[in-house]
């Protein structure tokens, strides 16, 4: 996308997501007004080293402390490696590392230093999306369903769809594309459906030295044990009615049904609890959708992948499908919604967060040229 042939109205804008599954930065560029899609740049990711990622997970649940600077300063020196790769950009949309996520309780932090990184790149950024949506009552998480809804008009969808992100929390988000906009009420309803990798990512490294189950290799030879299944589906979170949100570790002793489990069983049950959490989410959706679309590392998983398909009535298809790109759709939503802060439009609602009324979240360090 080249400066001169720019669209009216567009901005270009980089967005940049840490994830929960600490692996590392994606950053990615997309030109928008703010409503439509009008075109996706390039993208690239950085990886945490060990070191980084080993002082990431010691600072996690942390609200501030020596742990939680460390990783705020790392964090933004990441940042502002992969950003400077990037050229001719008008805003940044900065995620950051969430540390800590308690919305009803001590609120929500996402570490890094966007107005540093404002000043090192001289670029306007946008940060702190959350803190806003959580002081007006909402979850704060997810945020990705507005650029969801824009995705789906991208697509040209003309049924409901789903939106389903397997990262290390999985989160769902139900749009209906009949809606000209995302915050009519009906447009979206959005929660976080439980934990996704983030367990087998624990289990994996705990038991086996390695940080992940690929390809679903170890959970394929296993058997889901179903009375760890029925224990972990009477958490109280799964009646709870949607928008709901949480944080990396709330079911972090999920690994404790599993502990007397072989590797593989163990494996097999938590890639269970998975899919389990969005099949009983999916429930909440206002109408059947017609496809489920998957984004996140967790559809590279075939065997969380085929749980899926057994268990839901739709084709449930990774985002690729429609052309879109699942490993940078959430730094795509940081770059879209920066444009909506930017331009005082909202990035949730009712229907996405719980929040009471609609909110455009977020800080701007640095003037727009
Ligand atoms: N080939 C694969 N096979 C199995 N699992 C995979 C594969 N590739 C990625 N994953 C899983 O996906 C995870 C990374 O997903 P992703 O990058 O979407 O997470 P994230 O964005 O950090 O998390 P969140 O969306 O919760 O913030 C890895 O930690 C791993 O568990
Ligand atoms: C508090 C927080 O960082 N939540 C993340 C996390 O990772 C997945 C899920 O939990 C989702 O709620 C959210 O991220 C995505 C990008 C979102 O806000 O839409």
């Amino acid at each position: 996308m080249n400066r001169a042939i720019r669209k009216v109205g567009a901005i270009r804008a980089l967005g940049a997501m840490s994830g929960t599954s600490l692996d590392g930065v994606d950053a990615a560029i997309v030109e928008t007004d703010g409503h439509l899609i009008l075109g996706f740049g390039p993208s690239d990711y950085r990886p945490y080293s060990d070191s980084e990622r080993s002082d990431l997970r010691n600072s996690l649940g942390q609200w501030h402390g020596p742990a939680v600077d460390k990783a705020a300063e790392l964090v933004t020196f990441a940042h502002a490696e992969i950003m400077s790769e990037f050229e001719e950009i008008d805003l940044i949309g900065f995620h950051g590392q969430t540390l800590a996520h308690d919305p009803r309780g001590l609120g929500t932090l996402q570490v890094g230093d966007g107005k540093g990184l404002a000043q090192a790149l001289g670029v306007p950024v946008v940060w702190d999306f959350r803190s806003d949506d959580v002081a007006m009552g909402g979850e704060g998480a997810p945020l990705a369903p507005f650029f969801h809804f824009a995705c789906a008009k991208w697509i040209k969808a003309d049924e409901p769809l789903c939106f389903l992100n397997l990262g290390g929390v999985g989160n769902l988000t139900y749009v209906d594309p009949s809606f000209d906009g995302p915050e009519e009420p009906g447009a979206l309803l959005a929660f976080d459906t439980g934990p996704a990798n983030a367990p087998v990512d624990d289990l994996m490294q705990a038991r086996l030295g390695l940080p992940m189950d690929r390809d679903g290799a170890i959970a394929r030879g296993g058997t889901v044990e179903t009375g760890a299944l029925e224990l972990f589906l009477a958490e109280p979170f799964f009646n709870r009615m949607p928008p709901k949100s949480l944080d990396r570790n709330d079911f972090a002793e999920m690994i404790r049904l599993v502990q007397e489990l072989s590797d593989a069983d163990a494996v097999a049950t938590l890639t269970g609890m998975c899919a389990a959490g969005v099949v009983q989410g999916m429930e909440y959706c206002p109408k059947p959708p017609a496809r489920v679309l998957v984004t996140g590392g967790g559809r590279h998983n075939p065997v969380l992948m085929e749980m899926l398909r057994v268990a839901l009535d739709c084709p449930v298809e990774p985002v690729e499908t429609v052309g879109l790109n699942g490993d940078m759709l959430e730094a795509q939503a940081f770059a879209y919604l920066a444009v909506r802060v930017a331009r005082g439009l909202p990035t949730s609602c009712p229907g996405t967060t719980g929040v009471k009324a609609l909110v455009g979240g977020g800080v701007v360090s640095g003037v727009m040229r």
